[in-house]
């Protein structure tokens, strides 16, 4: 059967630690990817390794950490990397097209629309996009930079509406702790449900090279799962490893969803858009909203953060400070400051809103 797939590869499966890019690796995962590709999957691959390769070239000694010579190491790599991957996908007659994106791509509607039409004309003409974040525009300093590529793969499988993403990195999966430092770790082979423990059971990078570490692609495998899609996190090292990834039988940790793909305007509300605010929930809210498929009612909140408008985005949180999800507000933060655990009657006659609901639940998105 053939299948919509997003693969992803990190610098620490390109690259070595003192830098430059690992040729024989981009020819493996070429012709790994070219096998899919002849199964007449629609394959699009999210690749690091340009500040990893780029570095080298330039003379730097390790990777900067200057925000100015990454951007720099990035600019020299990226184009190295493009051009190893285009001539090994050309052996097999493949061509290969890039794609770089900021984060600030994803919170524009037109931009990133134009993007997805973009991979869905390169798709049918059976090319494969190949896509890393556009460093040398993207900052440190905001919230507009991804920083690794594995939140940006996911929201690429999920946008395309992947069937499955393939997060490759140098461990075979998920581990009760980051098997680096402790070697009596246990692998988990499969996860069901993104907990607050599951989170905790990742560290960071454990290469130099590497920048997201273990925690970055759980949270990529979440909003991969919430898209709708399945996520696979480990190694494709062998011959014939990405199609066991792709089959259920790889060597790494499987996230299974049984939710279907979110639409663009949903993925639009939960992971692209900029939250203007934060609004806190009792527990009676939190089973509303997260069981009962409800609306959140102004009895159920108990504070907010920020300054917001009717229309705007809102991320809600329960009184851990855990993220619930997000919506589209119908108070401003001082209405619903002073709505805030009161009957909806009571809010009625106090206040002039455009819907009672402080959150419709046509207009909320589950992120927990
Ligand atoms: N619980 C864990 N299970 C497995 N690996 C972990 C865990 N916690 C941290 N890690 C580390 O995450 C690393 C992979 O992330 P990273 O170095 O960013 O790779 P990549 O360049 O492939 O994105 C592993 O090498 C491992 O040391
Ligand atoms: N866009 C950057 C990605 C940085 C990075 O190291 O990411 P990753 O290896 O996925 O943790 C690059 O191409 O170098």
């Amino acid at each position: 059967m053939s299948e919509r797939i997003v693969v992803k590869i990190g610098s620490s499966s390109l690259t070595s630690e003192e830098g430059g890019l690992n040729r024989d690796s981009i020819r493996f995962f070429a012709s790994e990817l070219a096998s899919r590709h002849s199964r007449g999957d629609a394959v699009m691959l999210v690749t690091s390794g340009a500040v990893a390769a780029g570095f080298r070239r330039i003379g730097y000694a390790s990777r900067p950490k200057a925000v100015h010579e990454k951007q720099a190491a990035a600019a020299v790599g990226q184009a190295l990397l493009m051009q190893a991957y285009q001539e090994e996908l050309s052996e097999y007659g493949i061509v290969a097209a890039q794609i770089l994106l900021t984060r600030a791509d994803f919170s524009n509607r037109r931009r990133i629309q134009n993007a997805l039409m973009t991979i869905e004309e390169l798709l049918n003409q059976r090319i494969i996009p190949i896509i890393n974040e556009n460093d040398t525009v993207a900052t440190d300093e905001l919230v507009l930079k991804f920083g690794d590529n594995d939140n940006l793969s996911a929201l690429v499988a999920a946008m395309t509406k992947a069937a499955k993403l393939v997060i490759i990195t140098d461990m075979d999966g998920l581990y009760t702790e980051d098997p680096r430092k402790n070697p009596q770790a246990v692998k988990i082979d499969r996860v069901e449900q993104i907990s607050e423990d599951i989170l905790k059971l990742a560290g960071g990078a454990g290469s130099s090279v590497g920048t997201g570490g273990m925690r970055s692609k759980i949270e990529a495998a979440r909003i991969a799962m919430r898209g709708g899609v399945q996520a696979f996190i480990g190694k494709v090292q062998q011959e014939g490893d990405l199609n066991l990834a792709v089959n259920g039988s790889g060597r790494g940790t499987y996230f299974d969803t049984k939710l279907h793909s979110l639409s663009m305007k949903k993925q639009w509300l939960g992971f692209h858009a900029m939250p203007q605010g934060r609004i806190t929930v009792d527990d009676g809210a939190v089973t509303a909203l997260l069981v009962g498929g409800k609306s959140l009612l102004p009895a159920g909140v108990t504070a907010t953060e920020g300054d917001f408008h009717p229309g705007d985005i809102v991320e809600v949180i329960n009184r851990q400070n855990e993220v619930l999800g997000r919506g589209v507000v119908n108070y401003a933060s001082w209405q619903l400051l002073a709505a805030a655990g009161l009957g909806t009657e009571e809010v009625a006659r106090r206040l002039e809103v455009p819907r009672i609901e402080v959150i419709h639940r046509d207009e909320w998105v589950t992120l927990k």
